[in-house]
């Protein structure tokens, strides 16, 4: 029935589900969002929706007239709504359905109230044909019209003239009302003023609480464009990877064979443009993709609007929904102010004031101007805190070393396990030791009871609590629960609910990594991270390093069945590396809800894990060539080493396996490759021995080369996989942000505690299942015994 070619042109950030009937020529302005079954029908001339227009399910939405049919910005289209107006200017209400007639310009604020059908004939009535003609060709449809638009017009005065004009007058429409253009019918053209409010009996609206409503909309498309992302798997790119990861079997040996350039298409190079030394190549040739896989990943990033979320995030929006909070660790290295959208929230401005804090703070411990109460410089700090008040400081004080103050020693305490605390009292003198207090909410159980101990500790030496002011200091979101723990107002350094735990050792939480390495070292890496930030805002996604190692991954943990990711780094000073990417990975995207709150349909996060190389060469890399089950990794490692000893032999030595690795997984050995190996004849006899010694190959591989590992280059790296796990949330549809999956059992061991001072009936009147309760006893039965040796 469409006399004009079918062809959509759509803005950014609009929400447009597939089973939108749309035909004809249609343009869809930026941030419109189309709810499911709407009909935007350009039967005869086109039709143009401006910006951030609200069109809701069953919406029809018709142009029959060769003239274009313009729609202005903001307009709010109700269910079931039956719009074939002439022209719409902006910020219209056309409420649960209503009816517009071809005949009716819309001016501007105008609202349609629910049921009425504003048409061009004032009080005259209509025969049903003219109506079927106006509202539709639907016999139900235009019956219903009828009704309707007969109730609305005997609820008109007379007057109804007053704010109806009749074809040709002038109307009162301001900007983007349209002007009124000849009816293909006989019924007149009439111009609906700004402001009307057309109830059946026409009124015109003060426009007074106008800014209330506009921001109410504006809320109102915010929430629908998150309630509205379509599940992954609904995404047409999802649908072609499925059977492109069934009919496209990429055999490595083959796809290098093939193409002499497989290295140069598939991977590509950083290097910071602030620091230049900040070089990272990545070769991601060795993957199970070829030309048609690699493109469809990067259509479903697009048709799953990983720009437009990663847009939003920099920009400071609440993309952490289910806390209402924003996600900015990236203001925190934000040093030149590159992203201004942060600046609209509160906190970001006392990002720098905090970091001169912790500048002043650093030093003056590092310099010795800082003393413990008997005037001894400090020699050790310890670091009590967990998760991500512990992992990243604890991580990159490791991987930093050759930059540490080396006659100051840095202890990380974070299990509840008494040994932990134990174990580094017993090196420490409280007279030069300083406890750093690391908690976001100051609530956590095993931060607050270490604390405690520590502090208990330090004041059996020192007896005088106002001694705690020298020793103890504070890192968190929590003034007050640190203040009540007798931290003083000048030892406590802030940050903002805006910084996830785990993407918190770019804020006060790495205040132990500045005393560790320095101020300026700690700010390189800040400057580090940013490079990386920046490369990641604006690249475009094929070349864009997060983006293709999460496109990448997503496509074993979705299309062929990977359930783990090895996290491999040949440099020793990484050894903590995959620890820390086991929370950041895990507690990201280890979820199943959706921000629309349904259930996923597919995998998320992948088990996280690996250890530096070569040490797990030695250990686990048999299963990872020989084993069944099919485990993506990541190596890692620098060019150059910090300890190029032996005449940088260990480091060739250590670099000839990291390049080895992922060629053996991929290339393996054929059984016939075997046999030609094999000079025995007794060996050649035995197909067991032989058959052992056969490796599949076709094991994927990314490899990560860095220049060396400086303070900057950690920095670009942690950041890379930062948006690496964020990229993947955003396509999967989940809050990569929250982490309400570790409450539970945090909420079970407080109820369980008591328990374990209690007595057996009591186990059993709390009634926990069988198996717990179980346990409990046979803990108290046993928990007053002491073994002999
Ligand atoms: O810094 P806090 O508030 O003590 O929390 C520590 C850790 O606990 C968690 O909330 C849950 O494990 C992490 O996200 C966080 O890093």
């Amino acid at each position: 029935m469409s006399s004009t070619k079918d062809r959509l042109d759509v803005g950014s950030k609009v929400t447009l589900p597939q089973d939108v009937d749309i035909r004809g020529h249609v343009t869809i302005g930026t941030g419109t969002v189309v709810h499911p079954k709407a009909a935007i029908l350009a039967l005869s001339g086109p039709i143009t929706i401006g910006a951030s227009c609200i069109i809701e399910e069953n919406v029809t939405i018709i142009n029959r007239s060769p003239s274009p049919l313009v729609i202005g910005s903001h307009n709010l289209f109700e269910v079931g709504s039956h719009i074939e107006a002439r022209s719409i200017g902006d910020h219209n209400t056309f409420e649960v359905k209503s009816r517009v007639s071809s005949q009716v310009a819309i001016g501007s604020f105008t609202t349609i109230s629910a049921g009425c059908a504003a048409t061009a004939a004032g009080t005259r009535g209509y025969t049903q044909e003219e109506l079927g003609d106006l509202l539709g060709d639907d016999d139900e449809e235009a019956e219903a019209g009828l009704k309707v638009g007969a109730r609305a017009m005997k609820r008109t005065p007379s007057g109804a003239t007053e704010t109806i004009l009749e074809e040709g007058e002038e109307g009162e429409a301001g900007e983007g009302g349209g002007e009124a253009v000849t009816a293909p019918s006989a019924a007149p053209v009439v111009t609906l003023p700004d402001y009307t409010v057309f109830t059946g009996s026409v009124g015109v609206w003060s426009g007074q609480g106008r800014l209330q409503e506009e921001a109410l909309h504006a809320k109102h498309l915010d929430y629908l464009r998150q309630a509205m992302s379509p599940l992954a798997s609904q995404l047409p790119s999802w649908s072609k990877l499925d059977q492109l990861s069934k009919s496209n079997k990429v055999v490595l040996r083959d796809a290098f064979a093939k193409d002499s350039k497989r290295f140069d298409t598939y991977s590509r190079h950083f290097q910071g443009d602030r620091n230049k030394d900040i070089s990272v190549l990545l070769d991601f040739s060795k993957n199970l993709i070829d030309e048609e896989i690699w493109a469809t990943l990067l259509s479903l990033a697009k048709e799953a609007k990983v720009e437009e979320q990663r847009d939003a995030m920099f920009n400071g929006e609440q993309v952490n929904a289910s806390e209402g909070r924003s996600v900015l660790h990236v203001a925190l290295r934000d040093l030149d102010d590159d992203f201004k959208g942060k600046d609209k929230v509160e906190g970001v401005d006392e990002v720098i004031p905090e970091l001169k804090h912790i500048r002043d703070f650093s030093e003056a411990v590092r310099n010795g101007q800082w003393t413990g109460y008997t005037g001894k410089p400090i020699k050790s700090i310890v670091n009590i805190g967990i998760g991500g008040s512990d992992l990243g400081p604890a991580m990159v004080c490791e991987a930093l070393k050759p930059y540490a103050k080396r006659d100051l020693d840095a202890h990380f305490v974070s299990n509840i396990d008494g040994t932990h605390m134990a174990e580094a009292l017993r090196v420490c003198d409280p007279e030069s030791t300083v406890f750093i207090v690391a908690s976001k909410t100051f609530t956590t159980q095993e931060t607050i009871t270490n604390a405690t101990t520590a502090r208990d500790w330090f004041l059996e030496h020192a007896k005088d609590k106002k001694h705690v002011a020298k020793h103890f200091v504070a890192l968190s979101t929590n003034v007050k629960a640190a203040t009540e723990f007798g931290i003083a107002k000048e030892n406590m350094f802030k940050f903002w609910d805006w910084v996830g735990g785990r993407y918190s050792l770019w804020s006060a939480i790495g205040l132990s990594i500045a005393i560790v390495i320095g101020y300026e070292r700690f700010e390189e890496m800040l400057r580090g991270a940013n490079e990386m930030d920046r490369h990641y805002a604006s690249t475009p996604l094929d070349q864009n390093i997060p983006v293709i190692l999460g496109l990448i991954n997503l496509y074993y943990n979705n299309f062929l069945g990977a359930q783990t990711h090895a996290i491999l780094p040949y440099d020793q000073y990484m050894h903590r590396f995959a620890d820390y990417f086991q929370q950041g990975d895990m507690e990201s995207n280890g979820k199943f809800i959706t921000k629309s709150g349904e259930r996923v349909q597919y995998q998320t996060g992948p088990i996280i894990w690996g250890q530096a190389g070569t040490n797990g060469q030695h250990a686990f890399y048999q299963l990872i060539h020989q084993g069944t089950k099919l485990i993506p990794c990541d190596f890692l490692a620098p060019i150059e080493t910090q300890n190029p000893i032996r005449g940088g032999e260990h480091h060739r030595i250590l670099l000839s396996n990291y390049f080895a690795q992922p060629e053996a997984l991929a290339f393996g050995k054929t059984e016939e490759q075997v046999r030609e190996e094999t000079t025995s004849k007794e060996d050649l006899d035995n197909s067991f021995l032989i058959k052992s010694k056969v490796f599949d190959g076709n094991k994927p591989t990314n490899s990560i080369l860095f220049q060396k590992l400086t303070p900057g280059t950690l920095g670009a790296l942690i950041a890379m996989y930062e948006h690496k796990i964020a990229t993947e949330g955003f396509i999967w549809g989940i809050n990569s942000f929250d982490q309400f999956g570790v409450e539970l059992g945090k909420v079970l061991a407080k109820k369980i505690l008591p328990l374990l001072s209690a007595d057996a009936a009591k186990v059993d009147a709390e009634k926990h299942d069988g198996s717990t309760s179980g346990l409990i006893k046979h803990y108290l039965a046993n928990a007053n015994k002491k073994t002999s040796s």
